[in-house]
């Protein structure tokens, strides 16, 4: 029971809630400094070139001594979880901090990144480029016949696989050097630049040689020795998303090649696995918009993988221009009905026209501008 002088000592309500309120403010200005102490390790980190800002053990030393520490009302296992929320928000600061610096950031460098090989400029609001090619070089007679034909079309750019990533190590896997000269002369004839992918880093040399530009496929986005080595090459890299990577992945992905030295790095979104049967992949256009907003680097879009049909591609092309794409990739064959590998997908020639016709001027405007 409490005395008559009991109450008259208590406290308000009112009275107790201001001084949490005081409270909760010099909480917030501790936590606030703890955060600004945690930003400068994670930049002291960061310069050490430390791979990881997690670090369990530095944190399970301060749990260990704030359970010495604790003096109640709160029980240890209550102080651990409030103190454990601390350390994910300040690891989250880290690392977000980190990201602020990415090379393909545009808070890095805010203006475009605009390549120019021999001529041909992609990214920085340049009208979309179109690269087409046959899915894989199968002989001098379909590449030759290709890549006339798409140079009458005003194609600059020559796909081609020499070495394919096939899902069952019996499919066709590619004519391999044999391919690469071919593609190289090929497009050479007719005034194009060729690019065809890499998949293995014992490969790298003998694709630069021959290849003005090196794709690195979807399935090989997360292959990190291989992205190091191309980072290393001295020629531009197409690198595909993955076929289940987040944005974040494929910008990590393309912060491998930059932080080997490498500038000329093309996105390119091909579509992402989901649920969906009625397309090959679902065409990520918010990873194109994203893509463009966080990066400086030139986004395109392969909508051949992305549809895996052909009467989706002029809709998908014309959906990517209008997100700020700043080029299409589309596979063309002489004949896709024999052809080796992606069958279903690939353009015919007549196909190929009316693509062109069907997204029409698009193709000739400047790129729409990202709007930030
Ligand atoms: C701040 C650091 O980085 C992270 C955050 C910690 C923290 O908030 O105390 C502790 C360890 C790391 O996981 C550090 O390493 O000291």
């Amino acid at each position: 029971m409490p005395t008559l002088l009991g109450m008259t000592q208590q406290r308000t309500i009112d009275d107790l809630r201001a001084e949490i309120d005081q409270i909760n403010r010099e909480l917030l200005a501790l936590i606030s400094r703890r955060g600004e102490v945690v930003a400068q390790i994670g930049h002291a980190k960061s310069a050490e070139g430390r791979p990881n800002h997690y670090d369990p053990a530095r944190e399970e030393q301060q749990l260990k001594e704030l359970e010495k520490l604790n003096p109640g009302p709160f029980p240890t296992a209550t102080v651990k979880t409030i103190f454990k929320e601390i350390f994910k928000a300040s690891l989250a600061l880290e690392e977000s901090n980190d990201k602020k610096q990415l090379l393909v950031s545009r808070k890095v460098k805010s203006e475009d990144t605009v390549l120019d090989i021999d001529g041909v400029r992609i990214g920085g609001g340049e009208a979309p480029v179109i690269i087409a090619g046959p899915c894989s070089i199968e002989s001098e007679e379909q590449m030759e016949q290709t890549a006339a034909f798409l140079q009458g079309k005003g194609v600059r750019i020559l796909r081609g696989g020499a070495y394919k990533p096939r899902t069952s190590p019996y499919g066709f896997q590619g004519m391999g050097v044999d391919g690469l000269i071919l593609g190289s002369r090929v497009a050479k004839e007719h005034g194009q630049l060729f690019v065809t992918e890499v998949m293995d880093t014992r490969d790298v040399d003998v694709v630069s040689e021959y290849a003005d530009i090196l794709q690195i496929g979807a399935r090989n986005m997360h292959n990190f020795a291989l992205l190091r080595e191309v980072g290393r090459a001295r020629r531009p890299v197409l690198l595909k998303r993955g076929l289940s990577a987040t944005i974040e992945e494929w910008l990590y992905a393309a912060e491998y090649i930059l932080s080997e030295g490498n500038n000329e790095v093309i996105l390119c979104e091909r579509g992402i696995r989901t649920y969906e049967k009625w397309t090959r992949n679902t065409l990520d256009l918010s990873a194109v918009a994203l893509a463009k907003q966080e990066t400086h680097l030139p986004v395109i879009v392969d909508v051949t993988h992305a549809a895996g049909r052909r009467d989706l591609l002029i809709p998908l092309a014309k959906a990517a221009i209008a997100v700020g794409a700043d080029g299409i990739h589309v596979e063309v064959h002489p004949s896709p009905a024999t052809a080796l590998s992606d069958n279903e997908q690939q353009l015919d020639f007549a196909g190929y026209e009316k693509f062109l016709a069907g997204v029409g001027s698009l193709l000739q405007a400047p790129a729409v501008a990202a709007t930030v």
